[in-house]
């Protein structure tokens, strides 16, 4: 991905001088496969206000997933910095990182219900008591229209349905940024464009800064 199909920042002199610790910046993030044959990303600046809403707009395979991943920690840039909230995170591991990174395939577990489903994350939190992981799993569920739903299994659901459970287990964890990998694309058209509608409504609501990424027809 190139610096001029990534979403265009803000007015930096004018974003940063009132609070720079409250900035995701990425800063001259690349990153190649194969020996540096395939370059999936090069020279990559992002500069996120607080309670932002950022989509990384492209053409398949110019590099959205690979920045994804490397915010996320799921990659190693071969060069570049992530910062986020003033601290520089690009050599933490993933569980360090207080980001949650939602995958473009729903992966839910189907032997498990609605309910367990969206606390599997939290139930490797030792600090959080019992009533205080229910009390999450079931404000994200209001938040989400899923309350009715919480004793089922996830082949009772609708696509939308099974992917507001992928977000809701995202949103318990309480992350600084959520990192969305184009998570409507398995959904049918209509569907899609309701949850575009639904995750923004959540996003201006939960003042946590959100990444998402959309691939355009057009081919690099
Ligand atoms: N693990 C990998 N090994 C080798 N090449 C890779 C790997 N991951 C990604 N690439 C290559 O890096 C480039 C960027 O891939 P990436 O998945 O980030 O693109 P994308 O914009 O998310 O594409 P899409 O919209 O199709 O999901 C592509 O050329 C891809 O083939």
């Amino acid at each position: 991905m190139t610096t001029n199909q990534s979403p265009q920042p803000r007015d930096q002199s004018e974003e940063r001088s009132s609070d720079a610790d409250e900035y995701i910046q990425i800063t001259n993030l690349r990153k190649t496969f194969s020996k540096g044959t395939i370059v999936a990303c090069d020279d990559v600046d992002l500069d996120i206000g607080p309670e932002d809403f950022v989509v990384l707009l492209g053409p398949s395979g110019c590099g959205k997933t690979t920045t994804l991943r490397m915010i996320a920690g799921l990659e190693t840039p071969d060069s570049g910095t992530i910062t986020i909230d003033g601290r520089e995170i690009t050599d933490l591991k993933p569980k360090d990182r207080n980001l949650a990174y939602v995958f473009q395939n729903i992966t839910l577990y189907p032997h498990k219900t609605v309910r367990k489903n969206i606390q599997f994350g939290l139930d490797m939190k030792t600090d959080l008591t019992n009533e205080a992981k229910q009390e999450r799993v079931e404000h994200a569920a209001d938040l989400l229209g899923l309350s009715d739903l919480l004793d089922r299994k996830p082949k009772a659901l609708s696509g939308g349905q099974q992917q507001r459970v992928s977000l809701g287990r995202a949103m318990v964890m309480e992350p600084d940024a959520f990192l969305l990998d184009e998570p409507f694309s398995a959904l049918d058209a209509k569907l899609r464009d309701q949850m575009r509608v639904e995750v923004k409504n959540f996003s201006a609501n939960s003042k946590r800064r959100w990444f998402s990424s959309l691939t355009t027809k057009r081919k690099r």
